[in-house]
């Protein structure tokens, strides 16, 4: 860590000292934590943080360096780090490089040295908001100025700075598993799940129509993660509801879960502060069992208009705030879930939902 002094500027005029970590300058976003205590540069990666700054709860961050294939895209997509320890030192034989010059190569501001037990108290009771860092001035007049350019998440589309630009197939070409993707910025642990389970993939842009998506003769369909406020996305939402009248298994994942709840004509909402973890307890209603998830969202789906629409089924329940974790269509094998199954990081409680499609698709298929 340098000695360089570093400010953390919160939209409502909170101030924070601490040190410059990465690259000197200065970023701005939206103030999100994540408790989990491992797995911090798969989270950096993940392309539904885009756009935001992240607090890692967890006291010391970059131990154990980082390792040019522990990624869940090919470059951090986080906009700035907030830590108490960030660590330049690592003890891991198989890293590739420290964390911060991980974070420099990426272009990423860090400030550490922040009592973040504090902040995610101060978060969590005000909600999300939008902040600043910067370890090049000092000047909080100059901060707020530019804070107050920074759009608010809700109503912000940002899928477009993360999905693919172009198609590309993954898996075994001769797989009688063909699962048409639609990548709102997808994670790479996702793919590798469905790969790992014998489906050939054919991933498409974010604004690709039904059209396109069924020259691939697909007997499945994949909605996937991704950052911004899912409303948003009416392109999204208008071929979600396309793809639903094909009758074929649809598998949608977190912001693809929010798209599924939306073409339903169920509303979505912003969070107070978010889930963002790897042990958030969710209980699956159609077995009684709960699962450790993972998690990563801002925005959920509305539990009273879900409860009451005839053709949906909720099937997951967060058991910290009973917010809706996941549902199916009735009459329809199309089903989504909020949180990550794929967990990486985070424990693999949730992995049967991958079989769960694959199984949904060669039963359709029969
Ligand atoms: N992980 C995701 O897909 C996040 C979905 C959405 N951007 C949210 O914050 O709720």
């Amino acid at each position: 860590m340098s000695a360089t002094p570093a400010i953390l500027l919160l939209a409502d005029g909170h101030v924070l000292h601490g040190k410059s970590f990465g690259k000197i300058g200065t970023a701005a976003g939206e103030i999100c934590f994540n408790t989990g205590m491992t797995g911090y540069q798969e989270v950096f990666t993940d392309p539904s943080y885009y756009g935001q700054i992240l607090i890692m709860n967890n006291v010391h961050i970059g131990n154990y360096g980082t390792k040019n294939t522990d990624v869940e895209s090919s470059s951090v997509k986080i906009k700035g780090l907030i830590g108490r320890n960030l660590e330049d030192k690592y003890s891991r034989m198989q890293a590739d490089d420290s964390l911060e010059d991980y974070l420099i190569k990426n272009d990423i501001v860090s400030i550490a040295d922040i009592d973040t037990r504090a902040l995610v108290t101060y978060i969590r009771n005000k909600g999300a908001m939008n902040c600043i860092i910067s370890s090049e001035t000092t000047d909080i007049e100059a901060l707020k100025a530019k804070l107050a350019e920074v759009p608010e998440m809700e109503g912000l589309d940002l899928a477009d700075a993360v999905t693919t630009r172009e198609e590309y197939e993954l898996g075994n070409p001769t797989s009688p598993i063909k699962i048409a993707v639609l990548d709102f910025g997808i994670k790479v642990n996702i793919l590798k799940n469905l790969t790992n389970r014998g489906a050939h993939l054919r991933v498409h842009p974010a604004h690709t129509p039904l059209k396109r998506l069924k020259e691939f003769s697909p007997n499945g369909y994949f909605l996937s993660n991704g950052p911004g406020d899912p409303a948003a996305m009416p392109y999204a939402i208008e071929t979600v509801k396309a793809i639903i009248q094909e009758g074929l298994p649809v598998f949608g994942i977190c912001l693809g879960h929010q798209l599924l709840a939306l073409a339903n004509g169920v509303p979505t909402y912003k969070m107070h502060h978010g889930h963002r973890g790897l042990n958030h307890p969710v209980k699956n209603k159609i077995t009684g069992l709960s699962e450790i998830s993972t998690q990563n969202h801002g925005f959920a789906v509305d539990a009273d208009k879900i409860n009451e629409h005839k053709d949906l089924e909720v099937t997951h329940v967060n058991l910290n705030d009973e917010s809706i974790e996941g549902f199916r269509m009735v009459n329809k094998p199309v089903f989504s879930v909020q949180y990550h199954p794929e967990a990486t990081p985070g424990p693999h409680d949730s992995r049967y939902l991958f079989d769960d499609f694959i199984n949904a698709i060669k039963e359709n298929s029969k």
